[in-house]
């Protein structure tokens, strides 16, 4: 049964002087636990639809369904992560990990050792009490999931969350956010400009075309390269033929990009 669907979602951001047509007649839709990865040109449109996806703006056409319901009245349960850990400096990694369900009136002395447990989870035992200034980039970024995590989100929407991390961080923590997203059946959606990434983590990816925000093609990740360490992913004979079929959609893309930027 789909979880969450976007139905034909069309969208203008309208300003003074300007109008860009940034999405249009988007339609895919998940099932509970789906992992999918958003990749394409830039300015193709994938924050907007995360940005759609989490309520802050409404599309101006078409719906987005979460359990059936439009999104905007359902009880708003997204998470997201983002380049940046957003934690705040002067609150301890505890602190700052339950200050969701604090801003949401919840019992935080309760929460507290799920919060520890997720902490350790994500092997940050012992830094709990640290402030963030102290933490490595790759910690802070497990800091930040764990944050997201507390608040037990429906969906996870992940833009570009390992993009400013050293490659070896970036696929240590690949592998972690892919294992703990499993082990809690979550709902995730991934934009990257990795198509490494993107195989590695995804149950199916999404290749958009540019100018408008159009969905050009899927493809399905075979099994084989599902559940796996991204290392190993990398080494799969079936990997190298999936990442060429996705960089050769991609270079089409960016070249049409190109031809219709110039017809403007
Ligand atoms: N607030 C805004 N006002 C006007 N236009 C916007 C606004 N936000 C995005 N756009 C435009 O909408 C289109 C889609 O932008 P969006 O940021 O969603 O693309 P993206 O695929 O996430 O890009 P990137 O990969 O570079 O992050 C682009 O043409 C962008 O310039």
């Amino acid at each position: 049964m789909s979880f969450l669907t976007l139905d034909r979602v069309s969208h203008h951001y309208f300003s003074k002087d300007s109008y860009t047509k940034a999405l249009d007649n988007i339609s895919f839709s998940l099932k509970e636990g789906e992992f999918i990865s958003l990749l394409g040109p830039s300015g193709c449109g994938k924050s907007t639809i995360l940005s759609i996806i989490a309520g802050i703006f409404r599309q101006t056409d078409g719906q987005v369904l979460l359990e059936k319901k439009p999104i905007n009245e359902s009880e708003l349960a997204i998470g997201y992560m983002l380049q940046q850990d957003y934690l705040f400096p002067w609150k301890t990694i505890l602190n700052n990990v339950l200050l969701g369900p604090k801003i949401h009136n919840k019992n935080v002395e309760k929460l507290k050792p799920t919060a520890l447990e997720l902490l350790k989870e994500v092997g940050l035992e012992g830094v709990e009490n640290s402030h963030p200034a102290s933490l490595s980039g790759g910690m802070r970024q497990r800091a930040a999931l764990v944050r997201t995590l507390i608040n037990d989100p429906k969906i996870l929407l992940l833009d570009e969350p390992f993009s400013a991390l050293d490659y070896q961080t970036k696929l240590k923590l690949e592998d972690l956010v892919g294992k703990l997203l499993k082990a809690y059946h979550k709902t995730a959606i991934l934009v990257t400009h990795d198509i490494g990434e993107a195989i590695a983590m995804s149950d199916r990816i999404l290749v958009m075309g540019a100018n408008p925000g159009t969905i050009a093609k899927t493809f399905e990740v075979p099994i084989e390269l599902r559940n796996q360490l991204p290392l190993t992913v990398r080494k799969h004979p079936k990997y190298q033929i999936l990442f060429d079929k996705i960089w050769e959609e991609l270079e089409e893309k960016e070249t049409e990009k190109g031809l219709r930027s110039h017809e403007k």
